[in-house]
Parts: structure tokens; sequence; C-alpha cells
């Protein structure tokens, strides 16, 4: 007997586009969700988008209630809980970068309400999927948590973010290349499931992007819509697969641990592109990791230890140390040894 059964859980309103921000209260009222919303924001998102949201609502007679986060911890993911029962609330939207994002969705998911995510920056795939993932001592990388309900993506605010935070986000999807490499991997050697929609689907992103990388440039608001449209893309293909499996290998695990060995040296999306370039290498060799290193160049983001600002022996730290971050067979197997790891740096010009 057939007796498999799986969840896609997608959102179900994406909005994306010039002024959308104002089309918040119209994309929520489509998803008949009751109660007062609690709008979670932080300091810079709070002034460019997070106001206008709760007038939006106020306006409706929706009596929504704010709540600003300062930093990306389980305390303040507590602090939303308590806000949000304290204040009765019957759903949350999450305006604001990757912190805000997943801190309102790790709490929608404790809470057991709706989310609705209203990204400020296109740095990640975190802003559309339904991983959440807030630093701790030991984990670093996602964990299944609510997904949105709906996205409402301003092109118009995501092209006045940092630029850096636009290119991080084009990285994240440049290193699905690998990404999907290392799912192909695991299946091949450790029998682990593969969704050949999910790998397709997230490989066809990274490539859309590469041909794309033209219109991917500073002060161009179209660079917003290409970034936001795959990292949608990306979003959806990780909930077809019901993990992250589709957009984090090998890549993903050295900027893990990049992130236990250097906090806050450099943004996610960079560290995974570097990433990219060298565990690219460790799949084929001489070629294939140049047009990884080519396309990041292209849009301007990082290709060396350098220009992360991380110095070159933590680059190599964490990739003889990257194997151990979770239980996720990729082309580190159990380990790359020091001189192969300093070799693979060192032949793609990381160090
Ligand atoms: N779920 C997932 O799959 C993933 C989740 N993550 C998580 O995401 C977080 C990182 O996300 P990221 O977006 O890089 O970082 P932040 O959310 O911290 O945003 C980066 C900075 O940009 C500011 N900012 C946001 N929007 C704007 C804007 N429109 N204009 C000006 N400044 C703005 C923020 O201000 P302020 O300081 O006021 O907030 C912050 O200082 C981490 O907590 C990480 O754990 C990372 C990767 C994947
Ligand atoms: O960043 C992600 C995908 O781009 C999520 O991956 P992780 O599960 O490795 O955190
Ligand atoms: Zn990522």
């Amino acid at each position: 007997m057939f007796d498999k059964s799986t969840w896609i859980r997608l959102p179900r309103n994406v909005v994306v586009g010039h002024g959308v921000l104002d089309e918040t209260v119209d994309a929520v009222a489509e998803l008949h969700l009751t109660g007062r919303p609690l709008v979670v924001t932080s300091p810079t998102p709070r002034e460019v988008a997070g106001d206008r949201v709760v007038e939006g609502f106020g306006k409706e007679g929706a009596d929504p209630a704010l709540t600003t986060v300062q930093e990306a911890s389980f305390g303040e993911v507590e602090r939303v809980i308590e806000t949000a029962q304290a204040e009765e609330v019957g759903f949350l939207i999450g305006v604001g970068g990757g912190k805000v994002i997943d801190i309102t969705k790790m709490a929608a998911d404790e809470l057991g309400k709706g989310f609705v995510s209203v990204p400020t920056a296109a740095s990640h795939d975190g802003i559309v999927s339904g991983r959440g993932s807030v630093p701790e001592e030991d984990t670093r990388h996602s964990v299944a948590a609510e997904p949105p309900l709906a996205v409402v993506a301003d092109t118009e605010i995501l092209a006045e973010a940092p630029w850096r935070l636009t290119t991080a986000g084009c990285a994240d999807i440049i290193s699905n290349y690998t990404a999907v490499k290392d799912w192909q991997l695991a299946h091949r050697l450790k029998n682990v499931e593969y969704s050949e929609y999910a790998g397709a689907l997230s490989q066809m992103t990274a490539e859309m992007l590469v041909e794309n990388a033209d219109s991917v440039k500073k002060g161009l608001e179209e660079s917003a819509w290409v970034v936001v449209k795959a990292l949608v893309s990306s979003g959806v293909a990780m909930s077809i697969a019901g993990s992250s499996r589709p957009a984090s290998g090998a890549e993903h695990l050295f900027s893990h641990q990049l992130d236990r060995l250097v906090p806050g040296a450099a943004l996610h999306g960079h560290q995974v592109g570097v990433g990219s370039i060298i565990t690219e290498y460790l799949h084929s060799g001489e070629t294939e990791w140049r047009k990884i290193r080519d396309a990041l160049a292209r849009i301007g983001a990082p290709t060396t230890a350098d220009e992360l600002g991380i110095d070159d022996e933590t680059v190599i730290e964490a990739l003889t140390t990257a194997h151990r971050i979770r239980d996720r067979y990729t082309i580190l197997g159990d380990g790359v040894s020091e001189p192969a790891a300093r070799e693979a740096a060192r032949a793609t010009g990381v160090i």
C-alpha cells in the first residue's frame, strides 16, 4: 500500500512591487484572519515601513499592537510571545530584515498563530520560507517554523535598503547551485530523500538570477524585483522539499561555522557565496567554480576572505570543522583535511 503523505506549506499571497506596502491591509484581509495584528519590527525597519503598516491597519479600525525588537535572540522571541498574549492579538506581522522576520516566524509558530512577512531587506531566502533561525550557542542553522501566509515585498523600500543586503540575497540564491549538488550527492551516497521538483526549481532559480545579473545594479529598483522573485522561488523549493536542503549544503555549513567563530563578521549571503566557490571546487575541480565566482563578482558580492573581512586561518578552521555543524551529508563528507582545505581555498583565490 502507498502510505506516504506530504504537506507543502506555501504563502497564499505574494505581493511584490513598487509601493505595495500600502496593500498590506488588503493582502491580509484576503487571508480571513481574525483578531488584531501584532506588528513586530526593529528600529530602522520601523522608520521605513513599520509605522506605515501600523497606520494602515489603524485606519481600518484593526487596532494594531506594535513591538520593536533589538537583537536576534530567543529572549526576544519570548518577549514577542508574551506581548502577543498580553495584547490578545490574532496574528503577527514581521516588518524588517531577516532578524525580525525570523523572530516573528518563531513566535507565531510557538503561539500557533498566522504570520505575515513584510521584508525591508532582500538579504536571504528566510524572508519567504518556513525556516527560522535565531543564533544559539550551538545551533546556527534553521529549524522548521511557521511559514508566512503572505509576503508583501515593496521594491521601493527594498531598493533603498543598504546595497550589501541585496547582494547578500543574490549570493544566497547563487549558492543554491552547490546546495543542490550536495543534496544529489547525499541522495546517491546516503540514500537521502531527494525531490526532483525542489532540486530543479532551486537550480533554475540560481540560473535565472545569474542570467539576469545585469539587472542587478545599485540604484536600480528592478534589482529588488529580480532578487525577491528569486528568494520566493527558493523559499517555494524549500517548502516542496520540507527542508532547507535545496538551498543549503556545505556552503551553508561553512557559513554557520563562521557565525560561531566570528559572529557578525559578514552577512549570511556573502559567507555562503564564498563558501559556494570553494565547495564547487571540491565538487568539480578546475572550471565550474569560476562561474560561481564570476556571478558573485558581477553583482558585487564578496569572492574572497579579505572581502568578507575574515582572516584566512578562520576560513580554514571553518572549512575543516563545518561538517560537524549538523547531520547533513555534503561534499565535506566526514571532514576535509587541513591541507585539502588550504589547497581549495588557495586554488579558488579565496585566501
Ligand atoms: N531563516 C533562514 O533561513 C535564515 C535566517 N537568518 C537570520 O536572519 C538574520 C539576518 O538577517 P539580515 O536581514 O541579514 O539582518 P538584519 O535583520 O539584522 O538586518 C540587517 C541590518 O539592516 C537594517 N535594515 C533592515 N532593513 C533596512 C532598510 N530597509 N533600510 C536600512 N536598514 C535596514 C537592520 O536594522 P535594525 O538594526 O534596526 O534591525 C539591521 O541593522 C539573522 O538573525 C539570521 O539568524 C539568516 C539566514 C537564513
Ligand atoms: O539559509 C538557508 C537557505 O538559504 C537556510 O539554511 P539552513 O537550514 O542551513 O539554515
Ligand atoms: Zn541561506
